[in-house]
């Protein structure tokens, strides 16, 4: 049987403020450091060992990962970062916060911009988007910049790295850790699970929790659980799907 962990980073500076974060390089917060370390010391008690883990070029998820390898002491094991693990870019929302964004434009239309499947947010002006000009993406062909992303638009390049990357490195036998953000997981998951555009919009990923998926030989899964106290981690997913209400 072939296992995948899937981490979302810990709380990052904009999720305790409640902004919207996309591709802002925010970092993780004292809290998310304990999360991730948690998350580390978890995975550890339950006898779980990587040989390889993936992570975005966010600094969120990267210190994230950091801290669960230092807490498995597995600071040595190979480390790829990809740009199509990152957050799905949240165009001109980006900075904005969700509450009051909420406010001024209706919970409703909140909820269809943070979690439809098909409709993006309102694109940043293509000279203003910072990625232009940020050194992590100069080897990236510009075309493949986005100045706005819906789930569907993160589904086309995360189901790419499952299918070049992590699929043949689980494959092969080797055991992967995967840090990402909360909408690149979802892209996964949606595939991973067959969920379909209309019942993706109601899942929400908790901040620093191991997300385990068991495969059969041929990567169909066979179940996923998440590792921790499962009252806490409903209340997280409920925190994430509320941080769109208007307060
Ligand atoms: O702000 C973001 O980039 C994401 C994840 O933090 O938020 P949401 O849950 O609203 O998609």
């Amino acid at each position: 049987m072939h296992k995948l962990v899937l981490i979302r980073h810990g709380q990052s500076l904009w999720n305790l403020e409640n902004r919207f974060s996309g591709w802002a390089d925010v970092d993780i917060t004292d809290q998310g450091a304990a999360e991730a370390r948690e998350s580390g010391e978890l995975l550890l008690q339950a006898g779980y060992h990587f040989d390889v883990a993936h992570t975005s070029v966010l600094k969120r998820a990267v210190r994230t990962l950091w801290h669960v390898q230092d807490a498995m002491d597995l600071m040595w094991i190979p480390v790829l970062t990809d740009w199509r693990l990152n957050e799905r870019h949240y165009g001109g929302l980006t900075g904005l916060n969700k509450a009051e964004t909420a406010a001024k434009y209706g919970e409703d239309q909140v909820k269809v911009w943070r979690r439809s499947y098909d409709i993006p947010p309102p694109p940043l002006p293509r000279d203003s988007n910072p990625a232009l000009r940020d050194p992590r993406y100069t080897d990236l062909d510009p075309k493949l910049i986005p100045d706005t992303e819906c789930l569907k638009d993160t589904v086309a390049r995360v189901m790419p790295y499952w299918d070049e990357v992590l699929a043949p490195a689980i494959r092969s036998g080797q055991r992967v850790l995967l840090v990402a953000h909360g909408n690149s997981i979802r892209a996964l998951v949606k595939y991973l699970d067959g969920i379909s555009d209309e019942d993706i919009v109601e899942l929400n990923i908790p901040n620093g929790v191991p997300l385990v998926y068991e495969f059969d030989d041929n990567l169909k899964p066979l179940r996923h659980y998440y590792l921790g106290d499962a009252d806490a981690i409903a209340a997280k997913m409920a925190a994430v799907a509320n941080q769109g209400k208007a307060k």
